[in-house]
């Protein structure tokens, strides 16, 4: 029997020749939520999606996708899962239509293409070839052939690189209903506020290592860090640090008479606690390198 989580990953360990791309990563996902890898260039996230995806092989670890380990994932197995790579395909003589209903016949659930051309927000572009569209509409097709299978369990690898701000905005909507319906997602990508806004859970990779998994809100201790309260009077600007900022904006009032000037409460961003989880990281890695004798 299928147990609740849609991947479950222990040890996962991924040589190449001269890297070890990912290093003994854990990582369960629950179905039904939306689940953000995070990490610098080259941390091992899109090698560790891949295994997932069974487009590489593990070699040390265990690895479940869906009940099954994709390395022996038959095509049944790869029918239930929806794959946005972060190259766009480039199928040149066909129609946005054409191209989405021939990728609907290989699914035995198809979603209906008009409903995701229009959910994507290419139903202006049916009958467009890809190579006319802008980018961002290539993105958007990406996504519309990523889920045209109904797939139980969506990869998402960077999908709204190079989306302006308004398209970015009309992918989270459509993430959102996507994850209203019950699919689970798997997400990469380097826009933190997009984590922030659809991630139910983050993971941090670094070096190939899983360093933190945690909700944005409390990832790296952050619901617990103290607020920054800033305003401005005669003197300049001021800030300081507190566990009680309500108390502070009051007493500001206070003194102020009403309104505060440039007054700002501020608690630290989700990639506030990314750079510090990374750095940390990074600092770690050194402190090994030079106990070592490498540096
Ligand atoms: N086919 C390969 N052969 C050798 N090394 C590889 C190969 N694929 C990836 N690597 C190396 O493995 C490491 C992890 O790469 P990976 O693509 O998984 O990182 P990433 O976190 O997805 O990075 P990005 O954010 O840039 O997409 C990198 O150092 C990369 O150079």
């Amino acid at each position: 029997m299928e147990n609740d989580n849609a991947v479950r990953v222990r040890g996962l360990v991924k040589r190449y020749p001269d890297k070890v791309a990912v290093d003994g990563v854990d990582l369960d996902i629950h179905r039904g939520e939306v689940f953000a890898l995070l990490g610098p260039n080259g941390a091992g996230k899109t090698t560790t999606t891949e295994i997932l995806e069974g487009y590489r092989r593990a070699d040390e670890g265990e690895v479940s996708v869906l009940g099954t380990d994709p390395a022996n994932g038959d095509r049944r197995w790869r029918s239930r899962l929806g794959i946005v790579l972060q190259t766009s395909r480039d199928e040149a003589e066909s129609t946005v239509l054409e191209l989405v209903s021939h990728y609907a016949a290989y699914y035995p659930n198809p979603r209906d293409p008009d409903e995701v051309i229009a959910a994507v927000g290419l139903e202006e572009k049916r009958k467009t070839r890809p190579r006319k569209l802008s980018g961002g509409q290539r993105r958007r097709l990406d996504v519309a052939l990523g889920v045209i299978g109904n797939p139980e369990l969506l990869f998402l690898d960077e999908p709204t690189t190079g989306f302006d701000p308004e398209a970015r905005r009309q992918f989270w909507t459509l993430i959102e209903n996507l994850r209203t319906s019950g699919t689970t997602i798997l997400l990469t990508t380097h826009y933190l506020d997009e984590a922030e806004h659809l991630a139910d859970r983050v993971g941090v990779i670094a070096d190939g290592r899983m360093i933190e998994i945690g909700t944005p809100e409390t990832l790296g201790g952050r619901g617990a860090r103290t607020a920054r309260v800033s305003w401005s009077d005669a003197d300049g600007p001021h800030e300081l640090r507190t566990d009680r900022p309500t108390a502070e904006v009051a007493a500001l009032m206070q003194r102020f008479d009403g309104e505060v000037p440039e007054l700002e409460v501020r608690r630290p961003s989700l990639e506030d606690i990314y750079l510090d989880l990374i750095g940390k990281a990074n600092a770690a890695d050194a402190a090994v390198a030079i106990e070592a004798g490498a540096l």
